[in-house]
């Protein structure tokens, strides 16, 4: 092969992975824009997209173009049945990653041909590429809800505030805070107001990374566009609350007892709050399962993993009782809202659950 053909054919092979690899991205980026309402992921899709232009630019454009020949080209025709069958997103996101993957690496083996430059930044380009979709395509397949709910920690009960704007400034500092996810609960709310403080504070937990949950209110989580609903012993049973929001939404529900527990799972809740813990100045009980439940829990559902967030009168002080029963998430209201500084207690309550 002559010297001209030689390089001829490597800018043939580099211009067409270029494309496929621009596609791939830009496929994987549009689900994590309009599916995933993930702003952060969005941000990382579109900083690979600008990585990529920035290493093409290295190569002489006119060379790729006039290098070109889509008509000559004897694989165009050659397709296979797999290309068509996509039955689900994520089956487009997991053939979307491989192109992507496999493009870049033949752009970097002969990318080194024309420039070694050029062949490293597509290399690091493909690192980061495969650590960003690797977890995009996890949560295409078990939903990036799911996800961050298995990774709270700290869970907090908010009510509407005084006004929408406190409202939101809470959700944003306590969320910078730490907080994982927040639960709309506020019994002297009206329907109207609810609604409202709902559809705002799902739009700002997006914003956030922060998952929001409406309580008791499925109708509510759901018009207002929030991630789930919690529900009780004596309100909507759960499968009720899923036929309501659906699979791709949170259900919660409180458990007192180690047969609700199980119960509760085989009913097909995302996660369940276990307490009430300690008396707590926010709700009175007439009794506690105490630390005694949440060694039960912890003992019992090892096999059947499902979030549980330890509950009722938790707080800097009592913290050590919950976390030495193995509890490594709780919700909490009075610790955080009632304290001098909200944000730094639950930036403490946070450290201490994940220092463990
Ligand atoms: C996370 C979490 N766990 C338990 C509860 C209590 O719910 P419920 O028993 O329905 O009581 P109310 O909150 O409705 O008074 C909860 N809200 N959140
Ligand atoms: C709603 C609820 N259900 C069980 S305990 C509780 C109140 C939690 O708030 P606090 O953390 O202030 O006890
Ligand atoms: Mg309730």
């Amino acid at each position: 092969m002559s010297l001209d053909h030689s390089r001829q054919t490597s800018y043939r092979i580099l211009d067409a992975s270029a494309n496929r690899a621009a596609e791939g991205i830009r496929t994987i980026e549009e689900f994590v824009r309009f599916g995933l309402d993930d702003s952060q992921a969005a941000a990382v899709a579109k900083e690979l997209r600008h990585e990529l232009a920035t290493a093409l630019s290295r190569l002489n454009r006119a060379e790729l173009l006039a290098a070109r020949d889509t008509e000559g080209d004897v694989g165009t025709a050659l397709e296979t049945t797999a290309e068509y069958s996509r039955a689900e997103i994520a089956d487009v996101i997991t053939a979307a990653a491989e192109r992507v993957q496999q493009s870049l690496r033949v752009l970097e083996e002969y990318g080194k041909t024309v420039d070694v430059e050029f062949a490293r930044q597509i290399e690091s380009l493909r690192y980061r590429a495969y650590t960003h979709h690797r977890q995009i395509e996890l949560d295409a397949i078990t939903g990036s809800r799911k996800r961050r709910l298995a990774e709270a920690v700290l869970y907090l009960l908010i009510d509407c505030g005084r006004s929408e704007s406190e409202f939101i400034e809470r959700l944003q500092t306590l969320s910078h805070a730490g907080v994982d996810v927040f639960q709309l609960r506020d019994k002297q709310a009206h329907d109207r107001q609810l609604f409202e403080r709902a559809k705002c504070g799902a739009s700002i937990a997006k914003d956030c990374n922060a998952l929001f949950i409406v309580n008791d209110r499925a109708d509510i989580a759901l018009a207002a566009g929030a991630d789930g609903v919690h529900v009780g012993q004596d309100e909507l049973p759960a499968a009720m609350a899923r036929r309501v929001l659906g699979s791709e939404r949170l259900v919660g529900v409180s458990t007192h007892t180690i047969d609700q527990v199980h119960q509760t799972i085989r009913d097909g809740a995302d996660y369940i709050g276990c307490g009430p813990t300690f008396p707590s100045s926010t709700k009175s009980f007439g009794s506690h399962a105490g630390t005694a439940f949440l060694d039960q829990v912890h003992a019992e559902t090892r096999q059947t993993p499902r979030p549980a967030f330890a509950i009722g009168g938790i707080n800097r002080t009592n913290l050590d009782q919950v976390t030495a029963c193995g509890f490594h998430r709780i919700a909490v209201t009075a610790a955080i809202n009632d304290a001098e500084d909200p944000a730094a207690a639950a930036r403490e309550l946070r450290r201490r659950l994940v220092d463990r």
